[in-house]
């Protein structure tokens, strides 16, 4: 199981590389890789197994956090708040954004990282829906919508599979800056 010593910190360069495409069948390693980084996730937001590891809780984790820089990541949208409805819990294998939203979207508290030890104060402009399309760890395609939070968690961590972290977006002379087509939710 992960813990947070096995999470990569910012200045380690597999953070800022491009992941390569994972191939299938999976090999045993990319599907241990697959589903260790969902039971991170799962552990981390038991607060009972957070606290017990010393773990900080997270809704997506991606290959390069644990050192792996291959196009990986697993999401896990927290059971409580508006999600209820759509709940979103996928081990995605080389996701590709096909399609993005002209509205912008943001968290109105901004965004933190797993591998980054501070706050990045900001607005993390993001497209307010998208359409992914992915493999399971099985190699079956998915293509789905995710809007607000869930599309939020996907594209952050979707970023990190190109070497991109999220204050890469906030605006250098104004981080909190509001164009007119945002919408901002917590
Ligand atoms: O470092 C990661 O990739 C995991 C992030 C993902 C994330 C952060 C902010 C906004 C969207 C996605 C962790 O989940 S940060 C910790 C956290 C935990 C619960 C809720 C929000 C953020
Ligand atoms: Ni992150």
């Amino acid at each position: 199981m992960y813990l947070m010593k096995d999470i990569t910190r910012e200045g380690n360069p597999v953070l800022r590389n491009q992941t390569k495409p994972v191939k299938f069948p999976l090999s045993d390693e990319d599907r241990e890789l697959g589903e260790k980084m969902m039971k991170y996730l799962e552990v981390s937001q038991d607060p009972e197994l957070c606290k017990k590891y010393h773990l900080r809780a997270g809704v997506g984790l991606a290959a390069p956090q644990v050192g792996q820089s291959k196009s990986m990541a697993a999401v896990l949208t927290p059971p409580e708040g508006e999600d209820q409805k759509s709940p979103f819990k996928a081990i995605m294998i080389n996701p590709v954004i096909i399609s993005n939203s002209v509205q912008r979207g943001a968290l109105t508290e901004g965004e933190g990282c797993l591998s980054v030890d501070r706050d990045v104060p900001g607005f993390v402009p993001r497209a307010d829906r998208i359409t992914v399309k992915y493999q399971d760890l099985e190699g079956k395609e998915h293509k789905i919508r995710l809007k607000h939070y869930p599309a939020i968690i996907a594209q952050h961590e979707i970023d990190h599979l190109h070497g991109m972290l999220f204050y890469d977006h906030i605006n250098k002379n104004d981080p909190f800056s509001k164009t007119e087509d945002e919408v901002f939710f917590d």
